[in-house]
C-alpha cells in the first residue's frame, strides 16, 4: 500500500493536461492581469495536481507548477533579479491541516516559540530595495528569482517612501530589501472600472487584478492616477539590519516610514492561532482592504533559518485560506423587476454557482447606468462576489472569454408586467418607474406583500405567494380590500382551501391576524400605506407628533417637515400621497373595515420629555428595545440612535457599547435603568434634582407602572 507505484501512461497524460492548464491560468493571472477563472477554481486545479503527485511521486518533477513560485514577466518591462528569492506560501484550508502544520513546525523547533498572525492581503507582491535609505528599485515577484522593474510606477504610490527616516534605535541600514503587497480598495476598484468603461476600455474582473494591472503599467503616469495602497510583510536581503524576530522587523520598518499592517498579533500555541483564524474569518470585512486568508509565521528569525524553505515556499509560514467569496459564472440574461413604488430594477440572471456557502443565481444591478458602469454584456462570463450575508454582486466581466455573441443590455421602454411606458419620476432621476401605480400587477403584489411586512402589520401568513393568489383570484382589487376579506373570499383561492373544500388552517390564521391588526399602533398603518420614503423611523415620528392619520393628512408640508426625523423630502412625499384619490380610498376602506387610525393617547401619560433627545444603549430588564423607544416617544421625547452634544440623557443597560464612553466624553448625563424609570415618571426634574433621595432601587418596580413599557 505505502509502496510507491509508478504513474500509468494515463496518469502521466492527466498530469500533463492539468499542469498545462495551471500554467495557462498562471500566465493569464500574473502576466496579463486577466484571469479567466476564479481563485477558488484555480486553487482546486492546483490541488488536483498536488493530489495526483502525492499518489504518484514520480510525476513531481522540479518544473512542476506545484514546485515553483507561480508567475512570470512580460517583455514590456525590464527583467531584474531579486537579491534574495521571493517565495510564495503553502496553503491550508481547515483547522486540522493548520494543526498538522504547527505540530510539524514544533517537532523541529520545540514548543518554545511565538507565532505572528497576519491578515493575508489580497493584492500583488512588490519587492523594494533601499540603499542607504534611498529607494533604488521596485520589482514584481515574477518567477521568484527575476521580476519586472516597476520602479517608476512604485514611486507614484503614496504609501511607499522615497527615503527612509532614521531613528536612534533603528538607524537606516546600508541595504534593505523589503516585500509587501500592493492592493486596491473595493470601492476604488468600482470607480476605476466605471472610468475604464466610460473611456471604452476593458474593465478589470476584480480588485486584485486591478491592483496588479495598475502597478504594471507601461506609463507610470497611469499608475499615479490609481489609488494604490501598500503594506510590507517580509524581508529579503539586508545589510546592517539583523532583527531577532519578524515583529521586531516590523517595528523597525514602521519607524523608517514603511507601511506595516495594524492587524498583526503575536501569540503562542496552536489554540491561540486557531482562535485568530476564527476571529479574522468573522471580521474579514472590517479591514480596509480585501483579505483572502490569515498568514501564520514563526516569529523568531533563528527558527526561520532552522526551518528553511522548499523550492516555492518557506517552511516557517503558512497561509490559512478562507472560503473564496468570488466565483465566475455565465450571465444568462439581464431582466428587470418592478418594485412596490414602481421602480424598475435590472437584475442579473445567472447560471447557478456556489459562492461563500450558498447557491447564487440572481444579483441586483440597481439601475441601467450601473449596468453600463460595470461594462457587463449579456452572455458574458462574470465574476460575482458574495460576502457573508450581503446580497451577491456582479463585480465585472471576464473580457478575455468573450466570443462575440454577447449583447448589450437595453433598458426596456415599457413595463414588463403591464406594458405601460416607463419614465423617471423626476427629470434627472437615475431610476425609471412604471407610472401605472394603481394597477400594475407587479406593484400591486409588492404593495399587498408589504402590508404584511415586519415593519408594517407583521402578518406572517400573508407572504408573497398569498399576496399573488389573492390578487389573481380577484378577491382583493388592491390592499384596500385586505381588511374586509371573508372566509368565503379566501376559499376562492386554492392556497387557502383544503382538499375537502374548507377554509385551511392558514386561511383561519390570516383572518385572525388581519383582525388583530386592526388595533395596531398608528405608525404601522403609516408604513403599511407604502408612502415613498416613509419607513418605520419616519412613521414613528409622525405618529407620535400627530397622533392620528387624519391630522397627518391635514398637515401642511411645513408642519410635517418640522417634525424631528421627518424633513422636506418625506413631508412632500406624504402630502403628494394623500393628494391621490385612490390612495385616500384605501384609507377609507381600511377605516370602514375597522382599522384603527389613531393612537390612543393615554391621558395618564404626561408629555414630560417634550423635545428631549434620549439614547438607550445596552439591554434593560423591564423594557425591550422597542418598548423603551415607545415609552420615550409617548412622552414627546426623541429616541435617538447616537450620542451627540444635543443628547439630553444616555440610559445605560447591560453590556452597553461605545455610546456609553461617548456620553462620558461629552459629559452627557448618564442614567441606569432605575434612573430611566424615574425619568419616564417624573421628567428631567426627577433625575436632575436630588438624585439620591429615597430607596430607588427597591421601588423601581412600582414606579415603572407609570412607564407603561410596550412589548
Ligand atoms: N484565477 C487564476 O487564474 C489564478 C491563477 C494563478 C494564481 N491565482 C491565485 O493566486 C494565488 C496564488 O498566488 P501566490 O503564489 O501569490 O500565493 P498566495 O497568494 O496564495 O500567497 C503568497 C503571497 O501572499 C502574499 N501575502 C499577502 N499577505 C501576506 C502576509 N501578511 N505575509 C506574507 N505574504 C503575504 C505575498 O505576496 C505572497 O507572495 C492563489 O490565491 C490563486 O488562486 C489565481
Ligand atoms: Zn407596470
Amino acid at each position: 500500500m505505502t509502496e510507491n507505484v509508478a504513474a500509468t501512461a494515463e496518469e502521466r497524460e492527466q498530469w500533463q493536461r492539468l499542469a498545462e492548464e495551471v500554467r495557462e491560468h498562471q500566465f493569464r493571472y500574473y502576466v496579463k492581469d486577466a484571469p479567466t477563472v476564479s481563485d477558488g477554481e484555480f486553487d482546486a486545479l492546483l490541488r488536483q495536481l498536488t493530489d495526483l503527485e502525492d499518489r504518484r511521486p514520480d510525476l513531481r518533477t522540479p518544473d512542476s507548477p506545484t514546485q515553483l513560485v507561480g508567475g512570470g514577466f512580460a517583455t514590456e518591462f525590464t527583467a531584474v533579479d531579486h537579491l534574495e528569492r521571493m517565495l510564495s506560501l503553502d496553503n491550508v484550508f481547515d483547522e486540522a491541516e493548520l494543526r498538522t502544520w504547527i505540530s510539524r513546525v514544533e517537532v523541529e523547533t520545540g514548543p518554545d516559540l511565538h507565532y505572528l498572525c497576519e491578515v493575508k492581503i489580497d493584492g500583488v507582491a512588490l519587492n523594494l530595495v533601499y540603499e542607504n535609505g534611498r529607494l533604488v528599485r521596485a520589482a514584481t515577484r515574477g518567477d521568484g528569482r527575476t521580476g519586472e522593474d516597476v520602479t517608476l510606477n512604485a514611486r507614484t504610490i503614496d504609501d511607499i517612501p522615497h527615503t527612509l527616516t532614521a531613528s536612534e534605535q533603528y538607524p537606516v541600514p546600508a541595504l534593505l530589501e523589503v516585500r509587501g503587497e500592493v492592493f486596491f480598495r473595493l470601492e476604488d476598484f468600482e470607480a476605476l472600472n466605471a472610468s475604464l468603461v466610460a473611456d471604452g476600455k476593458a474593465p478589470f474582473a476584480n480588485p486584485r487584478n486591478s491592483a496588479a494591472g495598475s502597478l504594471r503599467q507601461k506609463n507610470p503616469a497611469v499608475t499615479a492616477k490609481r489609488r494604490l495602497g501598500m503594506i510590507c510583510h517580509g524581508l529579503g536581503r539586508t545589510e546592517g539590519f539583523d532583527p531577532v524576530s519578524q515583529h521586531d522587523a516590523y517595528l523597525a520598518l514602521a519607524v523608517w516610514g514603511l507601511p506595516v499592517s495594524t492587524h498583526t498579533s503575536r501569540v503562542q500555541g496552536a489554540d491561540a492561532v486557531v482562535a485568530k483564524v476564527a476571529y479574522w474569518d468573522e471580521h474579514r470585512h472590517d479591514v480596509e482592504h480585501e483579505i483572502d486568508g490569515l498568514v501564520v509565521k514563526v516569529d523568531e528569525m533563528s527558527l526561520h533559518r532552522r526551518l528553511g524553505a522548499t523550492s516555492r515556499a518557506p517552511r516557517w509560514a503558512i497561509a490559512y485560506k478562507y472560503p473564496p467569496e468570488e466565483a465566475t459564472t455565465k450571465l444568462l440574461d439581464i431582466r428587470v423587476s418592478v418594485g412596490r413604488t414602481g421602480r424598475v430594477t435590472p437584475f442579473a440572471y445567472m447560471e447557478p454557482v456556489t459562492v461563500a456557502g450558498s447557491t447564487v443565481s440572481l444579483a441586483t444591478l440597481h439601475n441601467g447606468s450601473e449596468v453600463k458602469r460595470k461594462g457587463v454584456l449579456i452572455g458574458d462570463t462574470v465574476v460575482i462576489r458574495k460576502a457573508g450575508e450581503v446580497i451577491p454582486e456582479v463585480l465585472g466581466p471576464v473580457v478575455d472569454l468573450r466570443d462575440g455573441t454577447e449583447r448589450e443590455f437595453v433598458m426596456p421602454t415599457h413595463c414588463p408586467e403591464c406594458g405601460t411606458e416607463l419614465a423617471p419620476a423626476k427629470e434627472g432621476d437615475a431610476d425609471i418607474r412604471c407610472p401605472n401605480t394603481r394597477s400594475c400587477p407587479a406593484q400591486l403584489r409588492e404593495r399587498v406583500f408589504h402590508v404584511a411586512g415586519r415593519g408594517a402589520f407583521d402578518i406572517e401568513v400573508l407572504g408573497y405567494e398569498a399576496a399573488a393568489a389573492l390578487l389573481e383570484a380577484g378577491v382583493i382589487r388592491d390592499e384596500g380590500d385586505l381588511f374586509s376579506l371573508t372566509a368565503d373570499d379566501l376559499m376562492k383561492t386554492a392556497l387557502f382551501t383544503t382538499k375537502a373544500g374548507a377554509l385551511s388552517a392558514n386561511g383561519r390564521r390570516l383572518l385572525d391576524n388581519l383582525d388583530s391588526s386592526k388595533h395596531k399602533p398608528l405608525w404601522r398603518v403609516l408604513v403599511a400605506l407604502s408612502i415613498r420614503h416613509v419607513g418605520p423611523t419616519a412613521a414613528r415620528a409622525l405618529a407620535s407628533e400627530f397622533g392620528s392619520l387624519e391630522r397627518i393628512e391635514r398637515a401642511s408640508v411645513d408642519e410635517l417637515a418640522a417634525v424631528d426625523g421627518v424633513g422636506g423630502t418625506i413631508a412632500a412625499a406624504v402630502v403628494e400621497w394623500f393628494a391621490v384619490d385612490w390612495h385616500r380610498e384605501i384609507v377609507e376602506k381600511w377605516r370602514a373595515a375597522g382599522v384603527s387610525m389613531e393612537d390612543e393617547r393615554d391621558a395618564s401619560i404626561e408629555r414630560n420629555l417634550e423635545g428631549l433627545s434620549i439614547v438607550v444603549t445596552g439591554s434593560l430588564t423591564a423594557f425591550t428595545r422597542d418598548g423603551a423607544k415607545e415609552a420615550i416617544l409617548q412622552r414627546g421625547g426623541k429616541a435617538a440612535g447616537s450620542v451627540s452634544k444635543k443628547t439630553a440623557f444616555v440610559v445605560i443597560g447591560d453590556a452597553p457599547g461605545s455610546k456609553a464612553d461617548k456620553a462620558e466624553q461629552l459629559g452627557v448625563p448618564i442614567l441606569d435603568e432605575a434612573g430611566f424609570v424615574r425619568l419616564l415618571a417624573g421628567g428631567p426634574d426627577a433625575v436632575t434634582a436630588a438624585p439620591d433621595t429615597g430607596d430607588e432601587s427597591a421601588d423601581a418596580g412600582d414606579e415603572s407602572e407609570g412607564a407603561q413599557p410596550v412589548g
